[in-house]
């Protein structure tokens, strides 16, 4: 599974994302190191909050599926620059991706740019911040 692979099932997904109020498909696809893909596209609520991103659909998906090691992710979206995942989808990528997991971020024009997970939300909290039992 090479990069622009991901990156085209990312581009599928999109096709599939419900978006009735911000018309803003989102799409992604994320590699397992054992190789299987888990694809997600953003799907949106009436109660606009309830909002679930491409990206923590497809980590959601994979999780439930028992996978926990992660090679990269792609997400794609109509942007004029590569779309930057949002603080929310940073925080779940940071539960479960190590340090040098890849993102590929895309626009439909195939402007990538590519950061780890470090780069992409450093100094972030988590589960050694928490207070011992
Ligand atoms: O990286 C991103 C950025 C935004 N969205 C979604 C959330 C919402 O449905 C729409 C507009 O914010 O795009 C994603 O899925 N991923
Ligand atoms: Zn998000």
């Amino acid at each position: 599974m090479t990069e622009e692979q991901l990156i085209q099932q990312a581009k599928e997904i999109r096709e599939r994302a419900y978006t009735p109020y911000s018309k803003f498909p989102v799409g992604a696809a994320l590699l397992t190191e054992d190789g299987t893909v888990y694809t997600g596209c953003n799907i949106e609520n009436a109660a606009y909050p309830v909002t679930c991103c491409a990206e923590r659909v497809a980590i959601f998906k994979a999780i439930s599926e028992g996978h926990t090691q992660f090679n990269q992710i792609a997400v794609v979206a109509d942007t004029k620059r590569p779309v930057p995942p949002c603080g929310s989808c940073r925080q779940v990528m940071s539960e479960f991706f190590s340090a040098d997991v890849k993102i590929h971020s895309t626009n439909l024009q195939g402007k990538t740019k590519t950061l780890t997970m470090d780069e992409l939300l450093p100094f972030s909290f988590a589960a050694s911040d928490l207070p011992e039992e």
